[in-house]
């Protein structure tokens, strides 16, 4: 990643996890352009490794096919070729871990752990809609895929999202509601936190000047306080 040795920087990875259609490439194509990571969606990577000829294609289309995860060394390889070939140190990594094998695999052969994971959270009728009209083309977006997809999510990646949970890394999402709302809840957890301060302290100026007969002066002081209080 750029001039920067692996030793010397660790990038910044946030996992966004959720189940099938619940929206995660959506929101991150939104994070990218507005906060500037690179977006790594494991099951892109998979789909262009086939499309490559590679000798794992055609495993790989089997596998999604059927709505199964591909081993780990497959994906996390991938994985690792996109971060080493992308100039940025601020990642998504969109869709893995899919399970604990993927999620332990990959914490082992990086050294990299997730700042957090954005969990989007969405029911399976609203997800099943969402796929069924997606219409890109995907082999495994048919109803008898989407049932295994689900099933393969609540058995085998919820788990992921509960032992990150158990480290308070867990950023939940409700991604039922229209794309926009979903994302004013992403931005809420993206925006850096010296941002939010700079934001709430002029919201406070300005609600200040609207009220200003009878508001305080604005102080050093108050604007000291508003840093305090922002999260
Ligand atoms: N909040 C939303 N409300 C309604 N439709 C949405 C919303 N978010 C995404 N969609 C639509 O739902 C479909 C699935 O969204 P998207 O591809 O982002 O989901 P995903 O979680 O990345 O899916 P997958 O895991 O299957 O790749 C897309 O057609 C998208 O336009
Ligand atoms: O880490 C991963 C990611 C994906 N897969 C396989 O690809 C399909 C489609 O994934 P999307 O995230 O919906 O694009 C998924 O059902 C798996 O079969 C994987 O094995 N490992």
């Amino acid at each position: 990643m750029g001039t920067v040795s692996d030793a010397e920087k660790k990038p910044i990875v946030i996992f966004v996890l959720g189940g099938p259609g619940s929206g995660k490439g959506t929101q991150c194509a939104s994070i990218v352009e507005n906060f500037g990571h690179t977006h790594l969606s494991a099951g892109d990577l998979l789909r262009a490794e086939i499309k490559s000829g590679s000798e794992n294609g055609t495993m790989i289309q089997n596998m999604i096919k059927e709505g199964k995860i591909v081993p780990s060394e497959v994906t996390i390889k991938l994985l690792q070729k996109a971060m080493h070939e992308s100039e940025n140190d601020k990642f998504l990594i969109d869709g893995f871990p899919r399970n604990e094998e993927n999620r332990a695999a990959f914490e082992a052969v990086t050294k990299i752990e997730p700042a957090f994971v954005l969990f989007f959270d969405c029911p399976e009728e609203e997800m099943e809609r969402r796929i069924l009209s997606r219409n890109e083309g995907r082999v495994d977006d048919n109803i008898e895929t989407i049932r295994k997809r689900f099933k393969v999510f609540q058995e085998s990646s919820l788990p992921v999202v509960e032992y990150y949970d158990s480290k308070g890394k867990v950023r939940k999402i409700d991604a039922a509601k229209p794309v926009e709302e979903v994302f004013e809840a992403v931005k809420a957890i993206i925006t850096p936190k010296e941002e939010k301060v700079k934001y709430h302290s002029y919201a406070i100026l300005e609600e200040l000047s609207f009220s200003d007969t009878y508001g305080p002066p604005v102080t050093e002081s108050s604007l000291e306080h508003n840093k305090k209080v922002a999260v």
